[in-house]
């Protein structure tokens, strides 16, 4: 139950298909889901629109932000549900060569408060021969993104974004109290990392963090970790997934981040390094005092 200062989040789970339509009416159903049982703030998983197989297919169904179905469906929506709502990325036609793989907060009139591009492509190959170049297919963004809702600051992330805590730190230090992580993991390093690197990115920077997933075996012959959680600013779990779509929901109590960060004040002890050039002695900093 929401009161005065808290609010309840939605993660919804979800298994989106090769093509639009289908994902969309996916989507919609989880999303009037999640509102149903009291959320004020839905979040979906990365490309909620589709997952497809190869360039061809991909291209062939992509829409410019302009034309795109979902995200308009999606606007109308929010305002028909007076909710937020986070779509965790939709892949859209940026140029004739490239797609991007872009994050939209939309608030309760519909309207697209900020929206994000995923900064860190999944260029990886996977030990048993599971191999991805996001970057092949998609156009990178450079900036980072805070936005705010009636609760606080929230900072939008994508993914493989997760493995890079310097973006993180920077959102927490642009004042932002909640993290979201919209993901399409694999199973691997899903068992592998998904827990330990949402957590570790919720203690380090006194964050909520709300990480909503995509699941199973998708059309495209793709697995996916599952598991979407909201972890609190102490790093527990206070909402998790299983392996198949759904939707989770927890209350959000913004004060928990002013408690941790009392706590355990380390995002005010930071900064506090360089690195010392070897050749020179401890005495020589060859690096300007870095982030974090
Ligand atoms: O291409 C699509 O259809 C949807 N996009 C994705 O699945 C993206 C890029 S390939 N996946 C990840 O970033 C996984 C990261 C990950 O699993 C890790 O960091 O371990």
């Amino acid at each position: 139950m929401s009161t005065d200062t808290t609010f309840t989040t939605a993660m919804v789970q979800m298994r989106t298909g090769l093509l639009p339509e289908p994902s969309l009416e996916q989507g919609t159903r989880l999303i009037r889901e999640a509102v149903a049982q009291g959320a004020d703030y839905v979040l979906t998983p990365e490309v909620s629109n589709m997952m497809q197989l190869n360039r061809k297919a991909l291209f062939e169904h992509l829409a410019s932000e302009e034309d795109d179905k979902s995200l308009k469906a999606y606007r109308a929506l929010a305002a028909e549900l007076k909710v937020h709502l986070h779509i965790g990325s939709l892949a859209l036609r940026y140029s004739p060569e490239k797609a991007v793989n872009r994050s939209f907060l939309i608030g309760p009139e519909g309207n697209v408060l900020a929206s994000y591009d995923k900064i860190h492509m999944f260029d990886i190959d996977l030990p048993g021969g599971e191999s991805y170049r996001e970057s092949a297919n998609y156009q990178p963004g450079e900036t980072a993104v805070i936005s705010d809702l009636p609760w606080g600051r929230i900072g939008l992330t994508i993914c493989y974004d997760v493995r890079f805590p310097a973006l993180y730190r920077a959102l927490a230090e642009a004042g932002a109290s909640f993290l979201t992580v919209p993901s399409a993991f694999t199973r691997k390093t899903g068992e592998a990392h998904w827990h330990t690197l949402l957590r570790a990115r919720a203690i380090e920077t006194g964050c909520f963090v709300f990480a909503a997933a995509q699941a199973g075996l998708h059309e495209n012959k793709r697995e996916t970790f599952g598991h979407s959680l909201i972890v609190d600013p102490w790093g527990e779990i206070i909402a998790e997934g299983g392996g198949e779509p759904g939707v989770f929901l927890a209350e959000i109590d913004p004060a928990k981040v002013e408690a941790a960060r009392r706590t355990i004040p380390s995002l005010q002890h930071g900064r506090r390094f360089g690195i010392a050039d070897p050749k020179a002695g401890p005495e020589h900093l060859h690096l300007v005092r870095g982030s974090a």
